[in-house]
């Protein structure tokens, strides 16, 4: 991001003499800034971020912790250009290894951004959520997302809890909105141009994320594995992209060849995520292939193994072995 930064940053130079500067001096100035999206784990992030830049970039599922990266998307909506970072659920439940890299990604992600939309759930506020509100700085403007609008019943009861929410926190905003509402999403844009600073675009204009596809492909092997595991399934459960190839090939017009494990920690889970006569696996590999196919636009071969690897979420070494930072 540096380097696009610097770059930006030659091409916001005035204009000098160069005729060609001055006509672009003339357009409404560019705006572009990094919104940060944070909350306790479960109040739909995720899937904000993937409405706010208009396709999936970060996974989701029902169970809450399955962000683990922080996630770039990138929306360019006429002179403005919104940089989002979507972090993982920040939770104190649990203290090992994985969980004190999820927590200083958080940490990382919110100290130096331009605007923090603080996600809870509409009328909700919780232990969870007071520990992550605590992580704001006040110089930096925060809009209340009050996501999930659409689960309230009764709307006038939010008017008392807004008001405790301001008590809590100068939040520059309210935004009681529900992530799956369209129009919700759009007036967001609106409410977060205005806080971005007046400078040069980081980014190219159809730029979406600066994630590879590389990175793409565990993600949704991970999403699939989730989604199909429920419950059961430890959140420990992760993901290893061993080889991902492109190949010339006569037939196709792109052709990748991918062979991910999914690393689990007991033999029981092993047998879980394999499922009754290998099922559940070959699910989990077909619905990822098919996402991966339409997403990237190629004939994709998607190779799972499961290997147990026993206590790796508690081991530092392997975590970060693991591609957490
Ligand atoms: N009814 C309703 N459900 C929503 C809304 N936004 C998200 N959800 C659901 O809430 C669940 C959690 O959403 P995610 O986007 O994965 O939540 P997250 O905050 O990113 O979760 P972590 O990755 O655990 O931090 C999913 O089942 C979503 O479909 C909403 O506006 N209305």
């Amino acid at each position: 991001m540096n380097d696009a930064a610097d770059e930006g940053a030659s091409a916001a130079e005035g204009p000098g003499d160069d005729p060609d500067a001055m006509r672009a001096a003339d357009l409404p100035a560019q705006r572009c800034g990094v919104i940060a999206i944070v909350g306790k784990p479960n109040v739909g992030k995720s899937t904000l971020l993937n409405a706010l830049v208009g396709e999936k970039i970060s996974i989701t599922s029902r169970k809450a912790q399955t962000t683990r990266h922080r996630i770039t998307g990138i929306r360019t909506r006429a002179q403005t250009q919104f940089i989002f970072v979507d972090t993982p659920g920040f939770q104190t439940r649990h203290a090992g290894a994985l969980n004190k890299s999820l927590n200083k990604t958080v940490l990382g992600a919110i100290g130096d951004v331009d605007l923090i939309l603080f996600a809870v759930e509409a009328g909700n506020f919780t232990l969870a959520d007071a520990r992550v509100l605590s992580l704001l700085k006040p110089e930096i403007p925060a809009l209340l997302v009050a996501n999930k609008l659409d689960l309230v019943q009764r709307r006038a009861d939010l008017a008392p809890w807004l008001k405790g929410m301001q008590e809590r926190h100068p939040f520059a905003e309210f935004v009681p909105m529900s992530a799956k509402n369209k129009g919700d999403v759009e007036r967001l844009f609106g409410i977060c141009a205005k806080y971005l600073p007046e400078q040069a675009w980081w980014y190219a204009e159809d730029e979406l994320t600066d994630r590879s596809e590389r990175f793409l492909a565990g993600e949704t092997v991970r999403e699939k594995l989730f989604r199909f595991t429920g419950d059961e399934l430890p959140y420990s459960s992760t993901v290893l992209v061993d080889k991902f190839e492109e190949q010339a090939s006569r037939q196709y017009r792109r052709l990748v060849k991918i062979a991910a494990s999914i690393v689990v920690e007991r033999d029981s889970h092993k047998m879980m995520v394999i499922g009754e006569k290998g099922e559940r696996l070959k699910r989990i590999g077909t619905e990822a292939r098919q996402e991966l196919e339409k997403r990237m636009d190629a004939k994709v071969f998607l190779e799972l193994w499961v290997k147990v690897r026993s206590g790796w979420a508690d081991d530092a070494a392997r975590v970060r072995a693991f591609g957490y930072e």
